[in-house]
């Protein structure tokens, strides 16, 4: 069950039978939950301070709420729409879960729950340990969430083809032979990749990411094998560790492999052949350990055929492959997919949704997911923060998406031309503010939200001179 689901759901049926409005805060004083009017007049994104002065009082009643000396702090002090609230700490044992108030927002329901409020005690108590348990049970999935970093089915999905994914890692779980994770863009490998290795025998050693697209080629034996003081200008002064090195007893995830320099492909292979490594400007060399997985969206048959990708280096990196593949082939985890990503945005987008329509869905499910996985999670951000409602509507999809009259490619094709001159453009001014090196690359990529990776697709791309 997801858990602001379950909180926002219970709070909703005490908040109809009560006639009452409800608002949940975690134990730092953050709006967790609440009822549609609470949210509509004190804002998603309320946080009360001066609810931590409240702790240990167990059930006040704020009579005047905003201009008691509690609000100190609280930013709608002497202005607070509410006219009366009756807050309870919830603690058990020592354990602080949060605080849950019934507030009113007219005089008639402040009248209401001041001449009843030995009746709405007791319902707060009762919520208070209902809520409680909910988040006690999250307490518990948590910690079995910390062992097997997410889990099964909920995460990838249900299709045939990620059940077939499931028993593969299950099969090999026990082993640490190199992997393979070939799939459109967006399709989950950097997110199965890691999964492999948190349900793996290595899963206590460093799980580390080097993004073969993003490091200048230059600069790639240093990274991948580390270097010795003095190895070259700029060197820094005890050395550096490499990937590998860093690695060690654990996994070393390859990501964009087809875009591994050809001349540095022999080295790789004598690595993973030899288990033994040596750093730029050294003299001794150093076993390690290291499980590699490796990812690519690109197809490296063709590679191989155009002689940019060795197939000796091929054969060792795909001992075990697994294609993910693309959303369109198995939209019956769609739904799962959905409503994984609205609680996983709830935080983000400080909305509280429930579900979505059929309507919605049925507009989804009739998409083609050029972008997968990473345009579903993009359009279900964008729906939370537009819809108004706690139910996402067809009118919170983008146009592209609401509109067929509108297609993605429609108006890609009609702006093509000015949207990549101003791409080009944009990426040109960022450049020369951060400069041409990797690290003002980096500070770029992150200016502009993109990563370095796609930074780089985009300079080779565009052609951006670097
Ligand atoms: N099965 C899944 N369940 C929930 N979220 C997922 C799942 N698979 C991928 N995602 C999310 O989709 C986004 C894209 O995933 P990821 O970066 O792993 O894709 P990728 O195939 O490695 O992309 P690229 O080829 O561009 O590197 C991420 O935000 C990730 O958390």
């Amino acid at each position: 069950m997801l858990l602001l689901n379950s909180i926002s759901k219970v709070i909703q049926a005490f908040s109809r039978l009560l006639r009452v409005d409800i608002a949940c805060f975690n134990p730092d004083g953050q709006l967790i939950a609440a009822t549609e009017e609470y949210i509509l007049r004190k804002g998603k994104k309320v946080h009360v301070p001066f609810f931590n002065n409240l702790y240990g009082h167990h059930i006040t009643l704020l009579h005047q709420p905003g201009k008691m000396p509690t609000c100190d702090g609280c930013h709608f002090i002497n202005n607070c729409p509410s006219k009366a609230e009756l807050v309870q700490d919830m603690i058990i044992n020592g354990k602080k879960y949060g605080y849950l108030s019934f507030v009113s927002f007219s005089q008639e329901n402040e009248r209401i729950l001041i001449e009843n409020k030995e009746y709405y005690i007791e319902w707060l108590s009762r919520l208070k340990e209902i809520i409680i348990s909910i988040l006690r049970d999250t307490d518990e999935l948590k910690v079995k969430e910390n062992r097997v970093l997410v889990s099964e089915n909920y995460i990838f999905g249900k299709s045939k083809s990620l059940s077939q994914i499931h028993n593969l890692i299950k099969s090999i779980r026990n082993g640490t032979s190199s992997i393979l994770i070939t799939g459109e863009t967006g399709t989950g490998k950097s997110l199965l990749a890691q999964y492999i290795h948190e349900t793996s025998l290595v899963s206590k050693g460093p799980f580390i990411e080097l993004n073969c697209a993003a490091i200048p080629e230059s600069l790639f034996e240093s990274e991948l094998f580390g270097y010795e003081e003095g190895a070259f200008t700029n060197a820094k002064r005890h050395g550096k560790q490499g990937y590998f090195e860093l690695a060690d007893n654990g996994t070393l995830f390859l990501d964009e492999i087809a875009d591994l320099p050809i001349s540095l492909q022999p080295k790789l292979l004598k690595v993973i052949q030899d288990g033994i490594i040596r750093r730029v400007g050294g003299t001794t060399s150093k076993k390690v350990n290291v499980r590699l997985i490796s990812a690519t969206n690109r197809s490296i048959d063709e590679l191989m055929n155009e002689k940019l990708f060795r197939s000796d280096l091929f054969y060792r990196l795909n001992v075990i492959p697994m294609t993910i593949p693309p959303l369109r082939e198995r939209m019956e985890d769609l739904e799962l997919l959905v409503m994984n990503f609205i609680e996983k945005l709830s935080e983000r987008t400080g909305k509280f949704i429930d579900s979505c329509t059929k309507e919605y869905m049925n507009i989804l499910s009739s998409y083609h997911w050029p972008g997968n996985l990473r345009e579903l999670e993009n359009v279900i951000e964008y729906s939370m923060n537009i819809e108004q409602k706690n139910v996402l509507t067809k009118n919170s999809l983008p146009p592209y998406l609401s509109n067929p009259l509108i297609g993605h490619h429609k108006l890609e094709q009609k702006h093509k031309p000015a949207l990549v001159e101003a791409e080009k453009e944009i990426i040109i001014q960022k450049l020369d503010q951060y400069g041409n090196s990797y690290s003002g690359k980096q500070l770029a990529a992150k200016d502009l939200g993109i990563s370095i990776r796609t930074l780089y697709r985009k300079i080779d791309k565009l052609q951006i001179r670097s």
